[in-house]
């Protein structure tokens, strides 16, 4: 099967943070693949690049190396109007679900946004999405009224995922979604996810630095450290006793925190 996702070299550079200061090399020629119904996490110390690859892939950010493909489509070989009609099938999902919803936008409004911008709002049958769309992410529809500053944390993170949601996505890079939320409310959107990944087929590309999140959500994981993937694996080699590279050993001990196993993940 093919690919949703691939990246070959990609490459990100940004400009010396001072006039005098050398560019930095945030991603250094990252290659990796995510499948339909599957989620690659990218793990890494902060600083490592996951985000910077994160919006390379997305692009968000054009690259300045290296090839992204979306459904067999060289991206990077194509200019802002031709991706722009492709834009839809990727979708990101951020860490700060307050900060990704305009605070004076209703919510369904804000869920309805993307389909106004990309010209594909119905009248007659966009309201009923919007409604569907929030049962989806298991949100009562009457909060579809209120405004973001009165849904919790997890309420919000839910509208940002409809939102994803709306544009009918093939991928979502997640980055960091569950990070700014209260422990006892990351299991259930961490649940959704993965829900909406089965009945879907979404691909994931899930950025993260929390290995519980990672031991609940990932079939693979891609480890990144200065700006480089140290290797891929199996999301299991990351709890067994099997050879990973030293390296990893090495984040895995010291940069993360150990994998809880408390109820709430489970
Ligand atoms: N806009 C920018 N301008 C200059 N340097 C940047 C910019 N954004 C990121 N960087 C640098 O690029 C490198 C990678 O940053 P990036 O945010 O991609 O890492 P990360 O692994 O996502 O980190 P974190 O987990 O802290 O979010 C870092 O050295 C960072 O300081």
């Amino acid at each position: 099967m093919n690919p949703v996702l691939s990246v070959r070299d990609l490459t990100v550079r940004y400009p010396g943070r001072s006039r005098r200061a050398a560019p930095v090399t945030a991603v250094d020629r990252v290659s990796f693949d995510v499948a339909e119904g599957e989620t690659l996490a990218l793990i890494g110390p902060s600083g490592s690049g996951k985000s910077s690859t994160g919006a390379a892939a997305l692009m968000l950010r054009r690259p300045d190396g290296g090839e992204v493909h979306f459904d067999g489509r060289e991206l990077t070989a194509l200019d802002e109007s031709a991706i722009r009609p492709l834009r839809p099938l990727l979708q990101p999902v951020f860490q700060d679900p307050y900060g990704s919803l305009s605070p004076r936008l209703r919510i369904r409004d804000a869920i309805a946004e993307p389909l106004r911008v990309q010209g594909r709002w119905d009248p007659k049958t966009g309201p009923d999405r919007v409604t569907h769309l929030l049962e989806t992410v298991g949100l009562d529809p009457r909060l579809g009224d209120r405004l973001p500053h009165e849904l919790s944390g997890g309420q919000c993170q839910r509208v940002g995922i409809a939102r994803a949601l709306v544009s009918e996505p093939r991928l979502l890079v997640l980055d960091e979604p569950v990070s700014a939320l209260d422990p006892s409310v990351r299991a259930g959107v961490l649940n959704l996810l993965t829900g909406l990944q089965e009945g879907l087929g979404l691909a994931y590309l899930f950025i993260c630095h929390d290995l519980a999140v990672v031991r609940h959500v990932a079939h693979r994981v891609a480890v990144m450290d200065g700006g480089r993937i140290v290797e891929t694996l199996a999301a299991t080699a990351l709890y067994g006793r099997g050879e990973v590279h030293p390296r990893t050993r090495e984040l895995l001990t010291s940069a993360f925190p150990r994998p809880r196993t408390t109820g709430a993940m489970r």
